[in-house]
């Protein structure tokens, strides 16, 4: 037992939402007062580049790198992520103790009442190749442009013409009460990434007593689920700049699984389900869907 356990997390809004969520979360599993856990923002490489899609500068691990080494350096106890924004493979000695009970998945269209309302030829903002490979195949019409920072910085770009619509995470807007803003977008129309909506706590491997405390707060079917999207998406060979969505859920059975993945300019799509067992079972059908592919879009993934 420590006198005090530091949770380190980004400085970002909602990531310091997110970081108040497992404080609670732990203080009312352990009785603790709010003394017992301490919030220690770690600046990211991610929060310093404002400027260009985070696929140009180096991929997720932006996010991951200046947290993953202050565990290493006992800076603080465990850490605190959005799951999507955590590579899917992750140092040996850092692992995912527990998960918050998932949020609404979808996202949300900012801008317009639906996908079909945008206007003919107009412009959506993401700098998500997800997002953007979806919307292009749905319309291909439209066109893409390059849209990051935070919720506020994007409606004002909305609201200065920049774009007609943009799309956000509904649980990053929930979490930080903009409950009013945006369309939920069906996830029949647009599968979410994987991990969407999932908050997820990290610890050193060798350290028990931490892990055991995590524990007491680890929602199993969001870590079922979510760790089932994240082997897909291993299996896949898929980098953040590749256009891929998935999204499981409790079935009889096990868990139902909906994967897709698309090339860039949404041309190209291909679309899966399965019910699994296990996790671990997502994937066959990562296999499944890059057997369909055409050549071109499974270089996507394995290039
Ligand atoms: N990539 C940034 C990111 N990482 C997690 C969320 C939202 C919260 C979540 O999905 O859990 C967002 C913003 C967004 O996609 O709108």
């Amino acid at each position: 037992m420590r006198s005090i356990y530091r949770l380190g997390t980004r400085g970002s809004p909602l990531a310091l939402t997110q970081a108040h969520m497992v404080k609670r979360a732990l203080e009312a599993a352990h009785g603790w007062p709010e003394t017992m856990v301490e919030i220690v923002t770690v600046k990211t490489s991610g929060d310093r580049i404002q400027d260009r899609a985070l696929a140009e500068v180096g991929g997720k691990a932006l996010w991951t790198k200046e947290l993953d080494l202050a565990l290493e350096e006992r800076r603080i106890d465990f850490a605190v992520h959005s799951m999507k924004d955590v590579e899917t493979i992750r140092p040996e000695h850092i692992v995912i103790a527990a998960m918050l009970p998932r949020a609404d998945v979808r996202d949300r269209l900012i801008g317009a009442e639906s996908i079909a309302a945008i206007r003919e030829g107009g412009k959506v903002g993401t700098s998500s190749p997800r997002r953007s490979a979806q919307m292009l195949r749905l319309r291909p019409d439209l066109e893409i442009v390059l849209f990051r920072g935070n919720v506020d910085t994007r409606l004002s770009r909305l609201h200065l013409g920049e774009a007609d619509a943009t799309l956000l995470a509904a649980a990053g807007l929930d979490r930080l009460g903009r409950h009013e803003i945006g369309a939920p977008v069906p996830v029949e129309t647009m599968l979410p990434a994987p991990a969407q909506g999932a908050v997820g706590i990290e610890a050193r491997a060798d350290d028990a007593e931490m892990l055991g405390l995590l524990a007491a707060i680890d929602d199993a079917d969001t870590s079922l689920c979510v760790r089932a999207e994240r082997a897909l998406l291993a299996r896949l060979g898929a980098t953040c700049r590749s256009p891929v969505a998935a999204l499981a859920v409790r079935a009889e059975g096990g868990l139902h699984l909906r994967a897709q993945i698309l090339s860039p300019d949404g041309r190209e799509s291909e679309e899966g389900e399965a019910v699994i067992a296990a996790p671990e079972d997502a994937a066959a059908l990562a296999v499944q869907l890059l057997e369909r592919a055409s050549p071109a879009l499974r270089a996507e993934f394995e290039g």
